[in-house]
């Protein structure tokens, strides 16, 4: 059974408010924000907000990810060295262009856990990637450390350097989000989409969810609480997949007992990798307490 990142729920860090209550809306992952959403005079008590939110308030186990600056700012090196310090679970560096963006950051984070005593790999890793130069080099990027748990597509960044801007069917980050999603499958690790600007558009949220869903991504980072059930509905497997996945499971087994490892299901062919596939719904509806496999 495998962690649920539907959701991450970018909260920015700065606004004491929103840190303290952001677990009770349900996303999988809480995303503390040091970056863009703080602005540069505001960046040293939103560190501090953070690093006290994080020692002191119980997010009831919910994944807890900070974005960091990047260690090309005066901020950067303080915010891995408070947030660590903290006990963070995930550290997000933004802007990820290269493989050893991944290391730098890496180094640092080791540095801090011998420090304070804290289990050497035990901070994980994510990186967002916002330019064609990371986007080339996803696949480097995603396999430059074992702390890495996902990549992620930032969109706006994306589209900014790339001289263009977000469209409704998204047929500008197509090529990106193919790359990150592909990247992310041969290392193994989450595929993560990008924000939906509009908090207020829930049409065009589902669709954009249901293309990045159908793309293989993992989940989407959302920007308020009220985006969450919508990318929770999407890809949480309904009750006719979960059926659909039982009945498959149940007719290779009859199958398999009379020697053969194929067979036909209300007239469409069952063989391995549509095991594989109905095998992954029913990890997915577990890990959403939807499914209990049987003993
Ligand atoms: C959008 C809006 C202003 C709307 O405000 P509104 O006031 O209209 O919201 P309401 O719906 O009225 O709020 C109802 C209740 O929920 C609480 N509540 C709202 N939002 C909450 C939240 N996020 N966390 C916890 N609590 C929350 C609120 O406090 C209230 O609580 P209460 O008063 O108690 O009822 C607000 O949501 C907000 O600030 N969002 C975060 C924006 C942000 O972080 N941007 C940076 C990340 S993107 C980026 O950097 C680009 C990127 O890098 C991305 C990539 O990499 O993918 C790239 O390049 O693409
Ligand atoms: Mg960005």
């Amino acid at each position: 059974m495998g962690r649920l990142r539907r959701t991450m729920m970018f909260v920015p860090g700065n606004n004491a408010g929103m840190l303290k209550d952001a677990h009770i809306y349900g996303a999988d992952s809480l995303m503390f924000d040091l970056e863009d959403s703080v602005s540069l005079h505001e960046k040293d008590t939103a560190r501090f907000l953070v690093y006290q939110a994080i020692k002191t308030v119980d997010y009831q186990g919910t994944e807890i990810v900070v974005r960091i600056n990047g260690l090309d700012t005066p901020h950067g090196r303080d915010d891995i060295e408070a947030v660590v310090r903290a006990g963070v679970d995930v550290v997000r560096l933004p802007k990820t262009e290269t493989p050893q963006d991944i290391k730098d950051v890496e180094e640092v984070i080791e540095e801090v856990e011998r420090k304070i005593g804290r289990e050497i790999g035990s901070t994980k890793m994510m990186a967002a990637i916002e330019s064609p130069l990371g986007a080339m080099s996803a696949y480097e990027i995603a396999k430059a450390s074992k702390r890495l748990i996902g990549i992620a597509i930032g969109a706006e960044d994306y589209v900014t350097s790339m001289k263009t801007n977000r469209s409704p069917e998204g047929i500008e980050l197509l090529g990106a989000r193919s790359q990150i999603v592909m990247a992310a499958r041969a290392a193994g690790i989450y595929a993560l989409d990008t924000v939906f600007s509009d908090v207020d558009d829930e049409e065009g949220l589902v669709r954009e969810t249901k293309l990045i869903k159908q793309l293989g991504f993992d989940g989407k980072s959302v920007i308020n609480p009220r985006q969450i059930q919508t990318v929770h509905d999407i890809f949480t497997p309904s009750e006719k997949e979960i059926q659909k996945a039982i009945d498959v499971k149940k007719a290779i087994k009859e199958a398999e007992e009379k020697g053969s490892g194929v067979i036909a299901l209300n007239g469409k062919m069952i063989d391995k990798p549509i095991v594989e596939r109905a095998e992954r719904v029913l990890n997915l509806a577990a890990s959403a307490g939807l499914y209990k496999e049987e003993a």
